[in-house]
């Protein structure tokens, strides 16, 4: 593992299903996340960057192999640690935002650590409300919000335990073009200002474009990468890489 790597998959393989009918979402994948990096997964349709993203993330468990975060193996923890662990250290943004709609903005944000049987720090809640730019939406519900200020909320939720990491499954795939910048900017400003790691999967160049590194799956494994990417050179690959095969994951040989 690379000193300056905050999280690390090391020849994680995971099979859905028995191990005769089973399917393998991730065969021998090893990559490493730089600390204060901003990287994108892409890869065709079912070539397994949301199980990538959930095994590094402590969502899911590998069938074999090892995820390191901030220097503890994950994969050696037990459900209450994994818990905490993901509570404190790890931030999660979807593409469907996944706030509570009963609870305010201010509610939602304070969740993990009312979560952790915390009251947040005094001033906590409004640096990151002010972060993301809704110092004046404290008390709306979700549902009175647009889509990309639900995602802020999501991006300040994520914030608010100062982890070591945020993961966003296709966080602007709900939103339009420019909404989507706007939040690919905040979590750019996460890395820069914030000290943050940001992992993202999306199948969109121009978004994976904001990255400083694209890594690429096919078929469950890792099959290269591309630093400082443009959209065009990343849409090229794209194209590459649907054509050589469009069968995703294999079955369990
Ligand atoms: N819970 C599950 N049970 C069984 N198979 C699964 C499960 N989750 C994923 N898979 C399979 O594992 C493979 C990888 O899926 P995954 O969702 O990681 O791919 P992906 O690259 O994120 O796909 P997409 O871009 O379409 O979202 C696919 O063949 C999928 O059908």
């Amino acid at each position: 593992m690379a000193v300056d790597d905050v999280v690390r998959l090391d020849a994680v393989r995971k099979v859905y299903g028995n191990s005769r009918t089973g399917v393998v979402a991730l065969d021998s994948v090893s990559i490493g996340f730089r600390r204060h990096t901003f990287t994108a997964v892409m890869g065709p349709s079912g070539s397994g960057k949301s199980t990538c993203l959930h095994c590094a993330a402590g969502l899911d468990t590998p069938t074999s192999g090892s995820v390191t975060l901030d220097g503890r193996e994950i994969t050696k923890l037990g459900e209450r640690e994994l818990t905490i662990l993901r509570r404190e250290r790890i931030g999660f943004v979807f593409q469907a935002f996944n706030l509570l709609p009963a609870l305010t903005v201010v509610e939602n944000i304070a969740l993990p650590v009312r979560l952790a049987g915390r009251r947040p720090r005094r001033g906590a809640v409004d640096t990151v409300l002010e972060q993301v730019g809704l110092s004046e939406r404290r008390k709306h519900r979700p549902g009175e919000l647009s889509g990309g200020q639900q995602q802020r909320v999501a991006i300040a939720r994520a914030l608010i335990t100062q982890p070591s990491v945020i993961f966003g499954d296709e966080p602007t795939g709900a939103l339009d073009a420019y909404t989507a910048l706007e939040i690919l900017d905040l979590l750019r400003q996460a890395v820069r200002s914030g000290g943050q790691t940001v992992v993202i999967v999306t199948h969109d160049p121009v978004v994976a474009a904001h990255a400083d590194r694209v890594v690429f799956l096919a078929g469950g494994r890792f099959v290269g990468e591309i630093l400082e990417p443009t959209a065009q050179v990343l849409a090229e690959q794209m194209i590459k890489l649907g054509t050589q095969g469009r069968t995703p994951a294999g079955q369990v040989s």
